[in-house]
């Protein structure tokens, strides 16, 4: 069956967590060096790999002294600054072994969130495909805060795997791939080969991460593969601590948990507007004006908006909330704060006789419009 999946497979984003190429020693440069091996066999066999790494705060936390997981911010920025040099010296050398080279791409989540930003990113990792060199994608630790990373690198490796539509998406972990509940708190735990769809049942059954090195359990997993999936990509989800795990994959091995891509996949401006560009304010919408969006297609207009909050002008990312305060949807609005506090309420026609302008009916266009209330994905437009 997994011939089947992976046979038209040519571009693929592998991540790797901290908890497969580091322990509390630090990094493991052996696990490394068996790892790059295999990507450089997939790249022989002419596929395109871009890798997203964890294992810098891992690998560089031990030099400050720091005993198990780093508790402050600044220890977290120190440890990775450290650490990024490490396994990027180690990629290398491995590469180069095998006569490839490899680059560095560090992206914050404001480099994805800034559409000029994000199509550069995709342009320089593009170009650096072309030339046959791989991508070593990262957080970029160093100048992240909480409020402003990308949560964990399962969420980036879902957003970098949509960046390249890439085909297939590789999740290395440190266990053997999405079980039915947390293996490491209950042994009689079955594994899950295949998931069709991440429903939020499965997504429950997705539990956080027990190591001191992991960050975001199998629950960003799901949340990844469910995010990768709505691209028309599917994920894998295996023990990267197995020998030559990336070597079975390839050999289509039925080795751990594949998540389907969806069957109607979002645009990759849509996909962007949902995942990506980070959202600066909310609008508080009636009744039937979510009852348009969510189940007639239709585009947000002003007659639909009951309350508004944020700092947010033209063009920018906001939110879609009922009047539970729920959000049912995102896109891009075409009116600044000020406008809208102004024409809310009101009809089309009367939009210019207010504002003395009008740049369009809508609030919101449905090209610009994303629902993310969880549905059916043939819900979703
Ligand atoms: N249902 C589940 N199936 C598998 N693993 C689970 C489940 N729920 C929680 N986990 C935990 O998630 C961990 C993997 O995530 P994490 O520690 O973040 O690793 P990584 O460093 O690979 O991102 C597993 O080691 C396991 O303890
Ligand atoms: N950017 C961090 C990794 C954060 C992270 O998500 O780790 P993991 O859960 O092991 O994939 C680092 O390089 O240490």
């Amino acid at each position: 069956m997994r011939n089947a999946l992976f046979a038209h497979v040519k571009r693929v984003v592998i991540k790797i967590g901290s908890g497969v190429i580091s322990n509390a020693a630090g990094l493991e440069n052996d696990r490394v060096a068996s790892i790059s091996e295999d990507i450089c066999r997939l790249l022989k066999c002419g596929l395109e790999v871009v890798v997203v790494s964890s294992g810098a705060v891992a690998a560089g936390k031990g030099s400050l002294g720091i005993v198990g997981r780093p508790q402050t911010i600044p220890q977290k920025q120190a440890a990775a600054a450290i650490g990024q040099t490490r396994i990027m010296r180690e990629y290398r050398e491995t590469f180069q072994a095998h006569d490839y080279n490899v680059a560095q791409v560090l992206l914050t989540r404001d480099d994805l969130s800034n559409r000029r930003r994000y199509l550069n990113a995709r342009n320089t990792v593009m170009t650096l495909l072309e030339y046959g060199v791989t991508p070593i994608v990262n957080e970029n630790d160093t100048v992240v805060v909480e409020e402003i990373r990308f949560g964990d690198n399962d969420n980036l490796s879902a957003l970098v795997a949509s960046l390249v539509e890439a085909d297939l998406l590789v999740i290395l972990s440190d266990v053997d791939g999405f079980y039915d509940r947390d293996p490491s708190a209950d042994p009689l735990a079955r594994l899950i080969p295949l998931v069709e769809r991440v429903t939020p049942e499965i997504e429950a059954m997705g539990g956080d991460s027990h190591g001191v090195l992991g960050t975001g359990g199998m629950r960003s997993k799901l949340k990844a593969a469910k995010r990768a999936a709505l691209s028309g990509i599917g994920t894998l989800i295996v023990n990267g601590r197995t020998p030559h795990i990336v070597t079975r994959v390839f050999a289509c091995e039925e080795v751990g948990t594949y998540v389907l891509p969806a069957q109607c996949k979002l645009t990759a401006k849509k996909h962007w507007i949902a995942f990506s560009k980070k959202p600066r304010g909310k609008l508080l919408i009636d009744a039937g004006g979510k009852r348009a969006v969510l189940y007639r297609g239709k585009s947000l207009l002003p007659s639909g908006i009951i309350g508004v909050d944020g700092g947010f002008e033209r063009g920018d990312a906001v939110r879609l909330c009922d009047q539970e305060g729920k959000e049912f949807a995102r896109g891009i609005t075409s009116y600044s704060l000020a406008e809208i506090l102004r024409i809310m309420g009101k009809q089309c026609s009367q939009i210019e006789q207010v504002l003395g302008y009008k740049y369009r009916d809508e609030v919101i266009c449905r090209d610009d419009l994303v629902v993310t209330a969880d549905q059916e994905e043939e819900d979703r437009q």
